[in-house]
């Protein structure tokens, strides 16, 4: 799988051990992790399996002695944990030593699908904070829009659109992260079939379109911001040549991070300016291949232009009466409707849409559901959110329900309860459910639905 051309253009990258590389490539070892969602995870009583150890670069990652078959996991389901490659959490380490998380924080993920960092960022941002994830490719921001309503933070903005529509936003964001669209060399253990598909053009390609991507979205940043960047290919023109072209290209400052040693991350430098950036090898430790590198803007001057107008509105004071029951009492939270839907969302977030302009937006904020003269016909997304009120009705489901539930199919039921209830696994909503006296109507998303039977 792993080819000569590739070897010898990686032999001088910082930090690689051919022979141990080749190895662990051949050997087919696979290495399983997941992160815990900290608003949601209380205990593993929802878990079919045990988490083992640590991921030592990360507070809420840990191994997996074996794949479980994740499908079947309700709690998976239900935004409590999302299955991620080990190297790719040490953006939490990078986010904390570089970012105040002290205030709100206003961040742009952008090159977000499926949504592994947009998760993990969710994981650390502040309260009133806002994050904005892009992802261009239209039916990937589906599945990204899906993992993030799981995660069900209050924070979350997802938009689909080219990095070129957030060139004259002007300075608004605190934090970018850039997992850049890469040749994918890092993955070739877990999956070796991709390996077919690498060639120096491909790589050469993807620095082209890297620096593209860079350009535009670096204008969004706020003069002192931070631009993580990050791939997980092995080759220097993607990783250690780009910081060199960042660097080059503007006045950024590289940003160095306090790494323990036997993590065993490889510290790089750049060639030309010294840019330090960090490398993950499956033969140094446990996780795939990954580079990511942290820096500091620091030009860009001016003002962000003015705020865009508003295409919702705000409810009447009478009417919000009604909807605050379904959330947090101490959420500080503004009603509106957009598109015939409530949604609820503090000030900074709306004040982040404004700014916006031709980004198309997707979804933004808690979506409530819609109102049928009073009453509220909740959405999912409420369901999973963490801002929900937790005084709502709930059925608790064992693991057989559970799945009947996921799988959209009817539930039999024998009360007389009648109206909205949560459907829950361990401890954890999955979604509604409408009792109706002797029976219920499933509302689980038929999108979104388990097809497979065993
Ligand atoms: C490495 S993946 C991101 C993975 C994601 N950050 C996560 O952790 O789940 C790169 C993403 O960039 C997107 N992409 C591809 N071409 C792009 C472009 N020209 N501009 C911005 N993003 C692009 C891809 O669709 C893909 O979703």
């Amino acid at each position: 799988m792993l080819t000569a051309t590739m070897l010898e253009d990686w032999r001088h990258a910082p930090g690689f051990d051919e022979a141990a590389f080749s190895e662990v490539h051949e050997s087919g070892a696979q290495v399983v992790s997941i992160r815990m969602n900290p608003a949601k995870w209380k205990d593993s009583s929802g878990l079919s399996f045990p988490l083992g150890e640590k991921v030592p670069w990360n507070s809420y990652g840990f191994y997996l002695e074996q794949r479980p078959f994740f499908t079947f996991e309700p709690w998976l389901h239900a935004g409590v944990f999302y299955v991620q490659e080990a190297s790719s959490m040490f953006l939490e380490t990078a986010i904390r030593q570089t970012v105040d998380l002290s205030v709100p924080v206003m961040a742009l993920d952008g090159c977000a699908a499926p949504g592994g960092k947009s998760t993990l960022i969710q994981s650390l941002l502040p309260p009133k904070s806002v994050l904005v994830s892009n992802e261009v490719i239209r039916n990937r921001a589906t599945i990204l829009e899906e993992n993030l309503i799981k995660w069900g933070s209050p924070n979350s903005i997802v938009t689909s659109s080219d990095p070129r529509e957030f060139a004259p936003l002007g300075p608004v964001f605190d934090l970018l992260v850039v997992d850049a669209p890469c040749s994918g060399s890092g993955l070739f253990r877990r999956d070796p079939d991709a390996a077919e598909g690498w060639s120096r053009d491909l790589v050469k390609l993807c620095s082209q379109r890297q620096q593209r991507i860079l350009a535009d979205y670096w204008q969004a940043l706020k003069p002192g911001g931070i631009l993580i960047y990050s791939t997980c290919s092995y080759s220097v023109e993607e990783d250690e040549a780009i910081a060199d072209w960042i660097m080059e290209s503007w006045d950024a400052v590289s940003l160095p991070l306090d790494i323990p040693e036997h993590w065993n991350i490889v510290t790089s430098q750049s060639s030309r300016f010294h840019a330090w950036g960090y490398r993950f090898y499956p033969d140094r430790l446990m996780g795939e291949g990954l580079f990511l590198a942290a820096f500091r803007k620091e030009d860009g001057e001016g003002k962000p232009p003015r705020p865009g107008k508003p295409k919702w509105e705000p409810i009447p004071a009478r009417k919000q009466q009604g909807l605050k029951r379904w959330i947090a009492d101490d959420w500080q939270t503004n009603f509106v409707t957009l598109n015939q839907s409530v949604i609820a969302w503090h000030s900074e977030l709306e004040e982040m849409l404004m700014r916006l302009g031709n980004v198309y937006v997707r979804q933004a904020g808690l979506l409530m559901g819609k109102l049928a003269g009073e009453e509220l016909i909740p959405e999912t997304a409420l369901a999973l959110n963490q801002q929900r009120a937790t005084s709502l009705p709930q059925l608790s489901f064992d693991w057989e329900q559970a799945l009947r539930y996921l799988r959209k199919e009817e539930i039999p039921w024998s009360g007389s309860e009648k109206g909205w209830y949560l459907a829950t696994f361990a401890g954890q909503s999955l979604g509604w459910l409408k009792l109706l006296g002797n029976r219920t109507n499933n509302y689980y998303p038929k999108e979104w639905r388990i097809l497979k039977s065993s």
